[in-house]
């Protein structure tokens, strides 16, 4: 007879066989939450799981737009509404040419999980577009955003649904959705997060995300008595996760050799430092160009085309770029050569396999909803002030941020310690988060 795991996989697969990505994130929430709902009687025998998979609402749109040679382009939207039990929909949207529903729906699942770690109130959810940001103009950009909000903004509010940021959606991107939705329903509210300073936005929330990525790094690390001092760090991407991971690394006494891109990577033997993160910063956000152009400027750095950055010897890796970036052979390499601690700053960026190797070698290995969940949890920090009519500061954002990390390390810890000691922080960090959404769902009855 089949055990529980496989039987309510196969039921997932026949509902969402074509869904790799959604299949991949269920896959590893299953494995590891199953065996604890058995054990439960309060969860067992409810099908809270199969409750959860199932996204609440997926909205999917036509979005039309009229490029700068004045053709008509046409786009698909999307929002997935994934679980509202314990608060609105909350999580970012995706710009990229990938982007469909098995994509959105893992993420809007991991999403779940994620926002319940942080413990604010926060539900999940996620949304996006297969629209190409690349090579688009500022014009270009804002058509596209206004067309998206167009149709997004009768699905969304500040107490149902709170986009964000995620791929390809920054400050500039959230700027024209907010400016839409506004104007659509003429009311100014925190309807979206990671909004500017002068209309809405919470200090640190641009940050946040790298910065929690490397606070929880630390906070692994100490359980070894160990810190980032002097370690040296690769780290991919070269976006708003990455830029910023770098910095709090740099911050923290480690020496960061890696950033990439999708067309490959930079190695700087010497260190990519506050001023060579600067003018990372300059070629990301202002000029969008590749990442070989550091070259230009620091041509002692290596570029490596079209190769992920794991074969740099390092103490700590953090992936910071894309799903699915680190396999089984990525991993097998960095523990070669000595790599003790991955912190995911991006959205299950290591395979299956590359996480059976990590823990097969017990290394301090921490999955994205956890490491990576600093991110939301400014973004409802800033729902918070936005309900409050007031900010923070930078110190006061900061400090909030640095302990939500370190619960959600401890959540980690109680619900994922094995008997020998180690802490596999994939299995804590699930039960943790499937814990609270599953309470809430029991207590609003079969909704
Ligand atoms: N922005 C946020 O607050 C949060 C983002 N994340 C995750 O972090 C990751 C990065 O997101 P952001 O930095 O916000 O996006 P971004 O758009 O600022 O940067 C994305 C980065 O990933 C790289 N990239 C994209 N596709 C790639 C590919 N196929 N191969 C190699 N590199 C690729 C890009 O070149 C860029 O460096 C994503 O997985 C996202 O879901 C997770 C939590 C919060
Ligand atoms: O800040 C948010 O609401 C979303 C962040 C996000 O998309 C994520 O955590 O993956």
């Amino acid at each position: 007879m089949k055990n529980n795991i496989d039987a309510f996989l196969d039921l997932v697969k026949e509902r969402n066989g074509h869904e790799p990505e959604f299949l991949q994130a269920v896959e590893e929430v299953a494995e590891t939450v199953i065996p604890y709902i058995v054990k439960h009687d309060i969860y067992y025998g409810k099908n809270i799981l199969l409750r959860m998979v199932e996204p609440e609402r997926l909205i999917s749109f036509r979005i039309s737009w009229v490029d700068d040679q004045g053709e008509i382009q046409v786009n698909r939207g999307y929002r997935v509404q994934m679980n509202s039990a314990i608060g609105p929909y909350k999580g970012g949207l995706r710009f990229h040419p990938t982007v469909n529903a098995s994509i959105l729906k893992f993420l809007a699942f991991e999403q779940v999980f994620k926002n319940s770690l942080t413990t604010l109130p926060m539900g999940g959810g996620k949304g996006g577009s297969d629209f190409d940001p690349k090579g688009k103009s500022d014009n270009e950009i804002m058509r596209f955003c206004h067309a998206f909000m167009s149709e997004l903004f009768r699905h969304i509010g500040p107490n149902t649904d709170v986009p964000a940021g995620d791929i390809g959606v920054g400050g500039r991107e959230i700027g024209f959705l907010f400016g839409m939705y506004k104007k659509l329903r003429n009311e100014f509210t925190g309807v979206l997060t990671g909004k500017g300073m002068s209309w809405g936005g919470s200090l640190i929330r641009p940050e946040a995300t790298g910065y929690g990525t490397v606070y929880f790094a630390e906070k692994m690390l100490s359980t070894k008595g160990d810190d980032l001092k002097n370690k040296n760090v690769v780290v991919s991407g070269s976006g708003n996760v990455a830029q910023f991971a770098v910095e709090k690394s740099l911050q923290l006494g480690a020496k960061v050799l890696t950033m990439s891109d999708s067309s490959g990577y930079i190695y700087d033997v010497d260190g990519i430092d506050t001023e060579k993160l600067a003018h990372v910063m300059e070629l990301k956000n202002v000029k969008r160009a590749r990442i070989s152009e550091y070259l230009k400027k620091y041509p002692n750095a290596e570029f490596v085309e079209g190769k992920t950055p794991w074969g740099v010897k390092c103490d700590i890796a953090l992936p910071c770029a894309t799903q699915n970036e680190l396999n089984e052979n990525d991993a097998n390499t960095l523990l070669g050569n000595g790599c003790i601690c991955v912190s995911e700053g991006a959205n299950m960026p290591s395979t299956k396999d590359a996480i059976t190797a990590f823990h097969k070698a017990k290394i301090l290995f921490a999955p994205g909803k956890a490491s990576n969940a600093g991110g939301v949890a400014t973004s409802g920090l800033e729902m918070t002030q936005n309900s409050l009519r007031f900010n923070w500061t930078r110190e006061e954002v900061d400090n909030k941020l640095k302990e939500i990390m370190s619960n959600i390390h401890d959540s980690c810890i109680e619900y994922g310690k094995d008997e020998d000691g180690y802490i596999d922080y994939v299995k804590g960090a699930n039960i943790a988060g499937f814990v609270k959404v599953a309470d809430a769902m029991l207590a609003q009855g079969i909704v």
